[in-house]
């Protein structure tokens, strides 16, 4: 058991205590070498090395914890931030939990238009966004009845079936969820991905910034890959503009004469290409490691 005693020189950072964002967040405190030890079914664990206690909350809570100064940084998705209205800092996004709360309306019902939905029912789990979106709406159609919006806390796509709803609001990745319900989407309210959220008024100011600073290095060595290989020396503006790297290529010249070996980072989404590139360029020996970590 603990007290408020055992956290209060501590920063607190809440982490989504299952779910989607749940495995990745827990991949970030690795990276950032945040130790802890959790008991079993205890939602609070001290670090082993940082003066940080760790909360594991559900995604849809850490909000408004953060944002009453409870927590100091959590980690949770923008489309709860924005469900919540929390008045906190989005430090920084996190690059996982993509995903987009959309209106959803059965296949075959040949509405196609958000504009269809005005004086009809709606059932979501995020009451607020659909709320001031229907709200809005309605006041643009001068509506004569008003479009309901309920709250169901899961299994939303299922309210069409059930005859509850004309329409959801709901999270749509990769749409399988959405098309096994015979369910598509008309319109996007918000596009969302997990993101580092921070009390405004921040009790622990440098352990905040070192928090941060080293899980924005464990996202940029995610994105990016070390690249080494050599080529004629006539050919490095050609290799260049291949990879030229975030701020420019380290070269080094070889012991036989007239080539060089480069060294730079380049993005994991285009390695590929840019190999194939440097191939034709001449190049050789073209090397890939991976960046387990790193600061800009
Ligand atoms: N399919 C998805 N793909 C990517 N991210 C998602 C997806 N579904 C949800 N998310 C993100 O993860 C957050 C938590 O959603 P999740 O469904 O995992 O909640 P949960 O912790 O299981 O809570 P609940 O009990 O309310 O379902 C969402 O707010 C959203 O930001
Ligand atoms: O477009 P998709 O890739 O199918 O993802 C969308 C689904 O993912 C989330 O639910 P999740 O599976 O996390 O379960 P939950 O409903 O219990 O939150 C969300 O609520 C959708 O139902």
């Amino acid at each position: 058991m603990f007290s408020p005693a055992d956290l209060s020189n501590r920063l607190v950072l809440a982490i989504p205590k299952k779910g989607r964002l749940y495995e990745k967040s827990l991949q970030l405190l690795a990276g950032a070498d945040i130790q802890f030890y959790r008991k079993n079914r205890l939602d609070i664990a001290l670090s082993t090395n940082l003066d940080v206690a760790l909360v594991f909350l559900p995604a849809s809570d850490i909000p408004k914890f953060v944002s009453d100064g409870t927590v100091d940084l959590g980690i949770t998705g923008q489309d709860v931030v924005k469900e919540a209205r929390a008045d906190v800092d989005e430090v920084l996004a996190l690059g996982f939990g993509q995903c987009d709360l959309c209106i959803q309306v059965p296949e075959a019902s040949g509405i196609t238009d958000p504009k269809h939905l005005v004086g009809k029912r709606i059932v979501t789990s995020f009451e607020n966004i659909a709320g001031e979106y229907f709200a809005e709406l309605d006041k643009q159609q001068a509506a004569t009845k008003e479009t309901t919006v309920s709250f169901v806390s899961g299994s939303v796509e299922a309210a069409c079936a059930l005859g509850l709803a004309d329409a959801i609001v709901d999270l749509v990745e990769s749409g399988e969820t959405m098309r096994a319900a015979g369910l598509q989407r008309i319109h996007t309210l918000v596009s969302s991905q997990a993101v580092l959220i921070a009390n405004k008024r921040r009790l622990h100011p440098e352990l905040a910034a070192k928090i941060t600073s080293r899980i924005r290095g464990v996202i940029l060595a995610g994105k990016y890959v070390y690249c080494n290989y050599n080529v004629p020396r006539s050919k490095i503006d050609e290799a260049f503009k291949v990879t030229p790297g975030r701020k420019a290529p380290t070269v080094a010249p070889l012991e036989n004469g007239d080539w060089v070996a480069v060294s730079v980072m380049v993005k994991k989404s285009e390695v590929a290409e840019k190999m194939d590139r440097l191939e034709e360029l001449g190049a050789t020996d073209i090397l890939v490691f991976s960046i387990s970590n790193c600061r800009e």
